[in-house]
């Protein structure tokens, strides 16, 4: 099942030219600079965007072809826009007034979204965090086809964010609604995103698997710090004496720091490619605790030429390692090179 969005549009000093092929259900992240086109895909599969040209179908469906309230896409704004004069339970049901049947229940979602104790209050007497979470349960009330997320944690500070990002996580986990998410943090992408959609200057640049988009070589990301390894990962077992965890990505065993998870359970881990050196042969006695074997896939030089990244493939997972131009030229890398991946447990983050 998919979510095709086919978007020409042209403001006086800006035109955009999209074609998106999304699997559904799932979370994907639009991601690219300030005014790359972003927002403008998200208000033209709603329909607040009259496109010069616009086509959406999700599953089969022709959202473009419905007027803009029977489209059944729920959006949340970064500001939330609840309304003031009502309680967050008024707020709630306000959704469900206009919704068909649907999976999406109430009880079900004040619990998952943890605000049953602010149900009698006014948006006024909440704290930003609690705010975003209301507008998004009052936008999955609606019981949505599609959820829209216009960076919907930009305007909190970390603290927020923290407290939120795990409601999204179990919504991504517990809900099969497909959504679309607006964000600026490869943090978020990493832990909500199962696809990643990179955009610049009103066109796609690359889009696919999250994991296959953060470790290519060819895109920004490295020059901003932001290029690492993203792996979906199962718990295998936990060694306490020496305070680790083992996880098998892609058939790769990597150890973390002891998690308090038990065996088989699904974790997402993110890589940075700062974390991973990279050697020739097996290295001896050394503080990384994970050796792993690759081949290298491609490499590429920064537009600086400050850094050098190299994309690894090991069993089904792929790794980036950030080094300097230097190091890559004493180890003479080249595609399809065999090479030992060097990092710490503590380098790995669990997302
Ligand atoms: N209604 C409009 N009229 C004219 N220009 C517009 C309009 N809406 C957006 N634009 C322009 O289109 C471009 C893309 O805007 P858009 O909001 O889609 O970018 P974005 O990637 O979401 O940016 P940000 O990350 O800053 O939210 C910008 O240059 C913006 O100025």
């Amino acid at each position: 099942m998919t979510l095709d969005i086919h978007l020409k549009h042209t403001f006086p000093t800006f035109s955009a030219d999209v074609d998106i092929c999304l699997p559904t259900p799932g979370v994907t992240a639009l991601f690219g600079p300030s005014g790359c086109g972003k927002s403008t895909v998200m208000s033209a599969v709603s329909g607040l965007l009259k496109a010069d040209e616009v086509r959406v179908v999700l599953d089969g469906v022709v959202l473009s072809d419905l007027h803009p309230a029977d489209r059944g896409v729920g959006v949340v704004f970064q500001d939330g826009r609840l309304f003031p004069h009502m309680t967050v339970d008024s707020n709630l049901r306000y959704g469900m007034k206009r919704a068909q049947a649907g999976p999406v229940d109430f009880a079900e979602t004040v619990e998952l979204l943890g605000i049953g104790h602010l149900l009698d209050r006014r948006p006024g007497k909440l704290s930003g965090g609690e705010r975003q979470r209301v507008a998004i349960g009052r936008a999955l009330l609606r019981q949505p086809r599609l959820l829209l997320m216009d960076e919907p944690l930009s305007a909190l500070d970390a603290g927020r964010k923290d407290e939120i990002l795990p409601f999204l996580t179990r919504l991504h986990d517990d809900m099969r609604i497909p959504m679309l998410l607006v964000t600026h943090s490869i943090d978020e992408v990493a832990r909500l995103a199962d696809t990643l959609v990179l955009m610049r200057n009103g066109s796609v640049v690359a889009q696919g698997p999250v994991g296959d988009i953060l470790t290519r070589a060819d895109l920004d990301f490295a020059s901003a710090n932001q290029a690492g390894a993203v792996i979906a990962a199962r718990i295998v077992s936990h060694d306490p004496t020496r305070g680790l965890t083992k996880l098998d990505a892609g058939g790769v065993m990597i150890w973390i720091p002891m998690i308090e998870e038990p065996p088989s359970a699904r974790r997402r881990i993110r890589v940075p490619a700062s974390e991973v050196s990279l050697a020739l042969d097996d290295p001896g006695p050394t503080s990384a605790d994970n050796i792993v074997s690759g081949v290298v896939l491609n490499l590429r030089e920064t537009p600086d030429r400050r850094m050098t990244l190299v994309e690894i493939a090991a069993g089904q997972a792929r790794l980036l390692s950030q080094l300097t131009p230097d190091a890559a030229r004493q180890l003479r890398l080249e595609p399809d090179m065999p090479v030992k991946a060097l990092f710490k447990a503590i380098g790995v983050q669990v997302v």
